[in-house]
């Protein structure tokens, strides 16, 4: 079938177009001309209009009952059976070409029928069943009393029961440890509850207040993560202080004091006001590396020279973001600060009081869910005969003390047992529409409300665009955007939403209803990215979906995700990544859906991640992905009867495609595709085998972009025509082009992401550029970059 054409900028010359009122505001125009078109009746109305919840959400019922309903014939739809079901005669086109979603795809090898979905494993990371409890462990009664009445924590997972024995029942031995763990099985408290237990008794020393310094520092890669693991801290360090039978007239009864204060130290917040809490006394720490060393280096008032603890977690990712010399100089710093208070004290010159340990060494804690080499490297600097500790059913703590080295350091990565595993090869040009539909089946699938969504994407502006896209474009204003198109008075209000669009934090769309968007990506201010993850978990009645790029992927526990879907698959960390993604669903034996969305030439990676998977325990299944139809995805997400699933996702994609001709909104969609392409350009080598630009038809993909040209930039001048459709020699040309303009691309693209995690010399000191992290694409260095 013949890809259509349709003349959108002849639209104020159609028949149907009213034109009610001249001059004046575009949103004054606009709301005239919607009354208009409500007075004219439903006819003139929405191409598809949002479903009703009440409708949609009824269980067993798809959404064909709501949408079948109110939608219309596209204004010009093609079905692949080859009917156009255009209703309106179309004028030639004045230069648009708008393909159709369902006609020119290259054929994909799917499954025939829909893969009947396994029973979901027995979890693999939840809390135990058995007679264990965290008495049992040696966890103080206090603590203990606290997690089961306050954190509603009663039994202890499998890596707690390992961890928590090892470190309590041996106090005296200040031995190092390395975690490994599954995500989601809760390494999180396996740490702090030590830490705790012991620095509280400190209350017995008459000089003890928050003065002495910092004691513990954990050190986590990302402010998320660091600032969960901080309110994490400060709900533990709520605790009561005495039983809750004894009196508070007994002095007997009160054993601790409240002298134990935790504080945040990040990259985004202010060093000044850090720098006023660290001179108060902080006796636990939770940082970002970059910021910690910051102030190892230039805070006097960083007392740290009797730190007990050391935790090191993600220790994988702390490693893939190249913070390897920050902790290096993090460990140095420390050691040549206890060094200087050690001396102090034995000259009498600091405010040193007697009766300190000093002999007593640091403990360090490395937290992993992964055995990669890097972590072996960093366990081999930062830790001393190290006792590993793992989580298996029967046998908690490794007995035999391995050390490091001994450690399994094959590549496998085990997600949790319950996690479903679903992928969609989805042609390219309907992959934007894929996602929208699958996120549709999510939301409404089940009775229960509050799903929460996180969807991961490649980079900073494909979050952002994707963000904008489904927050702004309607699917009644077609008309509107068409205008606003032509129209230059708009500019100013135009860039007004720009701006606000920074510091907004939820979008809401028809498509989803009830469901809020939020996003996360390293170039936010550090508020906006703690009120989206506030936001986002916080309401647990709503239903919400986060866009992110991966610095959601390691450590963030958002309580409720109830799917993980990867419409970009990782760029970076291979399957590690993949499995630490996947895990932000699934969480403590919850039960958990992960979806891929593949393009056509990417089929080949189900295997290849299959085989970096391995069962829990030898002899288990080792974990499969089940491949599910896009059609099934359309035909769920959209309803209808038969392939009319076509004629919605084309209006969908319309509607888009409309949006994205607006000037402002056109620029977005085109950084967002050529910052897309960066990315996939850095695909390491050994993948490229599965991704590469060169597999991608460029025409296609810029509909995921919503999009109906690939950017000239990329595609060459002129050449609209051959860059859309499918002439596979234009398509090598152009993707060749594309390749060899950005010679190199992918060795400094891994340079640029590296250098944001490293330190850099600046005057003689080491810094680390903090802020960008996480920022793949669209930071300044790219910029500086790819303008070069
Ligand atoms: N014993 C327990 N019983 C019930 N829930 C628990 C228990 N321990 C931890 N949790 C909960 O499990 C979730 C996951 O814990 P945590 O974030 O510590 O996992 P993790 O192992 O660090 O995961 P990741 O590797 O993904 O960072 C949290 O919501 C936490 O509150």
């Amino acid at each position: 079938m013949d890809d259509i054409v349709l003349n959108l900028a002849s639209d104020d010359a159609g028949p149907s177009r009213v034109s009610s009122k001249k001059g004046g505001r575009w949103t004054d125009r606009a709301k005239a001309k919607r009354g208009l078109k409500r007075k004219s009746g439903p006819e003139e109305s929405a191409t598809l209009p949002t479903p009703k919840r009440s409708r949609v959400q009824k269980p067993g019922k798809s959404h064909e009952t709501a949408l079948e309903k109110t939608v219309k014939p596209s204004r010009s739809t093609h079905t692949s059976h080859g009917q156009a079901t255009a209703h309106t005669p179309q004028p030639r086109p004045q230069g648009q070409i708008i393909s159709s979603l369902f006609s020119y795809n290259p054929k994909v090898e799917l499954p025939s029928q829909p893969t009947p979905f396994k029973a979901p494993a027995k979890p693999s990371n939840a809390p135990l069943t058995d007679s264990s409890s965290f008495d049992g462990l040696g966890v103080d009664p206090l603590i203990g009393a606290h997690l089961s009445k306050k954190m509603e924590i009663e039994k202890p997972t499998a890596i707690q029961r390992a961890v928590l024995p090892a470190i309590l029942r041996n106090p005296d031995v200040h031995r190092d440890i390395f975690i490994q763990s599954q995500t989601g099985s809760g390494k999180t408290l396996a740490f702090l509850i030590p830490i705790i237990q012991d620095l509280l008794p400190l209350s017995t020393l008459s000089y003890i207040d928050r003065s002495i310094g910092t004691l513990a520092i954990i050190i986590a890669p990302t402010r998320e993560l660091a600032q969960q693991i901080s309110e994490i801290l400060e709900a533990l360090l709520k605790m009561r202080l005495r039983p809750e039978d004894a009196s508070a007239d007994d002095p007997a009864s009160a054993r601790f004091t409240r002298w134990l204060v935790s504080g945040l130290l990040i990259g985004g917040n202010t060093r000044t006001h850090e720098k006023a809490r660290l001179r108060k006394g902080l006796p636990i720490v939770v940082s970002t590396p970059g910021r910690l060393l910051d102030h190892l280096q230039h805070s006097e008032s960083f007392n740290v020279g009797k730190c007990r603890w050391l935790v090191m977690d993600e220790a994988d990712r702390l490693m893939d973001l190249g913070f390897e010399e920050t902790i290096t100089g993090i460990l140095k710093g420390l050691e040549a600060r206890r060094n200087l208070a050690i001396k102090a004290a034995e000259q009498g010159a600091g405010h040193e009081v007697g009766g300190w340990d000093w002999e007593r060494r640091r403990r360090t804690i490395l937290c992993s869910a992964t055995m990669k080499e890097g972590v072996q490297n960093l366990a081999g600097t930062a830790l001393d005969n190290p006792l590993l500790v793992k989580a298996t059913e029967s046998d908690a703590v490794d007995t035999k003390n391995p050390t490091v080295a001994d450690a399994d350091a094959q590549e496998n990565y085990t997600p949790p047992a319950q996690l479903s595993q679903r992928y969609i090869v989805a042609p390219l040009k309907q992959r934007l529409v894929t996602l929208i539909a699958l996120l549709r089946t999510l939301i409404t699938s089940r009775t229960a409300e509050g799903t929460k969504i996180v969807v991961f994407f490649s980079c900073t502006d494909s979050v952002d665009f994707h963000w904008q896209l489904l927050g702004r474009a309607k699917m009644n204003d077609g008309e509107e955007a068409e205008e606003a198109v032509s129209d230059d008075d708009d500019e100013e209000e135009e860039e007004g939403k720009a701006a606000s669009a920074d510091s907004q934090i939820a979008m809401e769309s028809s498509l989803l209803p009830g469901t809020s968007i939020y996003r996360l990506h390293g170039s936010l201010a550090t508020q906006t990215r703690n009120q989206s993850l506030k936001q986002f978990s916080n309401n647990a009645a709503k239903s919400s979906i986060l866009f992110s790029t991966s610095v959601a992927s390691r450590g963030l526990d958002l309580p409720q995700v109830r799917a993980v879907v990867q419409y970009d698959l990782p760029t970076e960390g291979g399957a590690a990544e993949y499995v630490h993604r996947v895990g932000r669903t699934a969480r403590a034996g919850k039960a958990g859906e992960a979806w891929s969305i593949l393009t056509p030439s990417e089929q080949d990676w189900v295997k290849w991640v299959e085989g970096q998977m391995k069962p829990e325990k030898v002899g288990d299944t080792p974990p499969t992905l089940q491949g599910v139809t896009p059609e099934s995805i359309l035909q769920r997400g959209f309803g209808g009867k038969g392939a009319e699933y076509e004629a919605r996702a084309t209006d969908v994609q319309l509607t888009f495609e409309r949006w994205a001709l607006q000037k402002e909104n056109l620029a977005l969609a085109q950084q967002a595709f050529l910052s897309h392409m960066r990315a996939y350009a850095t695909h390491p080598s050994t993948e490229k085998h599965i991704f590469h630009v060169r597999h991608l038809h460029l025409g296609h993909l810029a509909k995921a972009f919503a999009l109906r040209d690939a950017p000239k930039s990329i595609s060459g001048k002129g050449k609209s025509k051959k860059a859309t459709d499918s002439h596979p020699p234009a398509k090598k040309r152009v993707n060749d082009a594309f390749l060899k303009r950005n010679k190199d691309t992918e060795a400094r693209m891994e340079a640029v992401v590296r250098s944001q995690g490293r330190l850099t010399k600046k005057k003689g000191m080491m810094v680390s550029s903090g802020a960008d992290e996480f920022q793949l694409a669209g930071g300044y260095n790219l910029e500086k970059m790819f303008n070069s």
